[in-house]
This record gives structure tokens, sequence and C-alpha cells, in this order.
């Protein structure tokens, strides 16, 4: 398990290469598969990058876009992961892709898991590529520490791709890919940038603890690739 490092110079670097690097995989999966399926984060760091993905070349209506984690807010919060992906990515060339948010119309997250995990069956799986952001407090997706359904989101005998979790340093509930699910994935991608979240990972690289980091999680049994501009 190893985190491989590729960091460019400046961020618009760092999307031109990243956003063909997902293009390619992505066309890669289509030719061998028929489909192919893409899993992004939220938060504010993806933006631009997916702006540049938007207009890559290849057939997007052969591509499934879904999220790694969503807040349980309607799209018209801003705090919506679906609506900042429809608004950034699912636009331009890939406005043909097939989009499947996570927010459903349960008021609880708790309810809505078994109708996520029902729908995965329609996402071309195990995703293709699957692209994760980090916190300050070393959470990933809505794997947050101290949050009371933790230890069952990083528990890989979980029998669920979701769980509903209520973070105590963040704001609103959340819906979010489980350990298991993430490590599932085909190419996993840790997406950072900014001299505070290299300290951040720093910091997560210097132990195991995962409950104390969950992000430590993913790159103790995973590759993943760490794609960093400052
Ligand atoms: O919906 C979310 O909050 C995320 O998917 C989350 O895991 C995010 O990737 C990190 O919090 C980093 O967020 P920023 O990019 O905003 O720093």
């Amino acid at each position: 398990m190893a985190l491989i490092e590729n960091c460019y110079s400046s961020i618009p670097q760092l999307n031109e290469a990243f956003s063909a690097e997902i293009a390619n995989i992505l066309k890669a999966g289509i030719e061998a598969n028929g489909r192919a399926s893409l899993a992004v984060s939220g938060g504010r760091t993806p933006a631009a990058m997916f702006n540049q993905l938007s207009n890559q070349s290849l057939d997007w209506s052969k591509v499934d876009v879904t999220l790694v984690d969503e807040r349980w807010v309607d799209e018209d919060d801003p705090a919506s992961n679906a609506a900042m992906a429809k608004r950034e990515l699912l636009i331009n060339k890939a406005a043909a892709a097939q989009f499947y948010g996570l927010k459903t119309a349960e008021s609880d997250a708790v309810n809505a898991v078994a109708e996520l995990n029902a729908q995965l069956v329609n996402i071309q799986t195990p995703f293709d590529v699957l692209i994760l952001g980090m916190g300050e407090d070393g959470h990933t997706a809505s794997l947050f520490p101290c949050s009371k359904q933790l230890e069952q989101g990083l528990n890989t005998d979980l029998n669920s791709d979701y769980i509903a979790v209520t973070p105590t340093t963040a704001p609103n509930q959340r819906m979010s890919l489980t350990l298991k699910s993430i490590l599932n994935s085909k190419n996993i991608f840790l997406h950072l940038t900014g001299e505070p979240k290299k300290h951040v990972l720093d910091i997560a690289l210097q132990s195991d603890n995962a409950l104390e980091m969950p992000i430590r999680a993913v790159f103790n049994n995973a590759d993943v690739k760490l794609i960093w501009a400052a």
C-alpha cells in the first residue's frame, strides 16, 4: 500500500494534467467494459479541475458520475455537493454523462442507505476513478473523526456501500461511501491544494490511527495517487 505522489508547480498545471489522466482512465474503461464510472468529492477544491474535465473529449454518454459523499441538504442549499457537481462538472461535453446523486427524499439520511445501495447496481462498479478530498481534521469522504458512526464506516466487513454520518466537526448530516466501497475502486486519487492541506497530510502520514484521522484508513489499505499543488 503506498501513496504515490504527483506534485504540480501550479493549480492550473495540476488541473490540466489531472483532468487528462481521468479522461484517459475513463476512455480505457469504456473501451474495456462499454461504460465507465467516476465518483467525485464535493467541497471547494475540485471545482476548477471539474471545469477542465468537463471539456475533455470522450464519450460522456457512457460515463456514470456519482458522489463520494453528500451533505443532507436540498440542491438549492449552497452546501449541496450534487448542485456543485451539476454546476461545475456536468456541463460542456460532460453534460452527456449520467449523474447519480445521493440525496433522497428521506429527512433522515439513515433511512436512505438501503435505497442508495440499490441505486448502485445501475452504476458501473467498481468505480474506474474515485477522487477523495481531505479536511483539515483528517476526514475524507464524510468519514469524520469523532463521529459516532466512524468505526462502522471504517469496518470493511460492514455490509453496506453507504453510511449516514453525523459529524461533530462540520455542519449537516452526511451520506458517505464506506471505507470498503472506497477501497473497492480501481483508481483512488487524493486531490489536495495549498500548503495547509499538505501539512495535514504530513501529520496523517506519521501514524496509523485511522480513528484519529480517517484518511489514514485509505492509504493504509490501498494504493492512492496524491495529486497536489501549492
Ligand atoms: O462534501 C464534502 O465535504 C467532501 O466530500 C469532503 O470530504 C471534502 O472533500 C473535504 O472536506 C475537503 O473539502 P475542501 O475541498 O472544501 O477543502
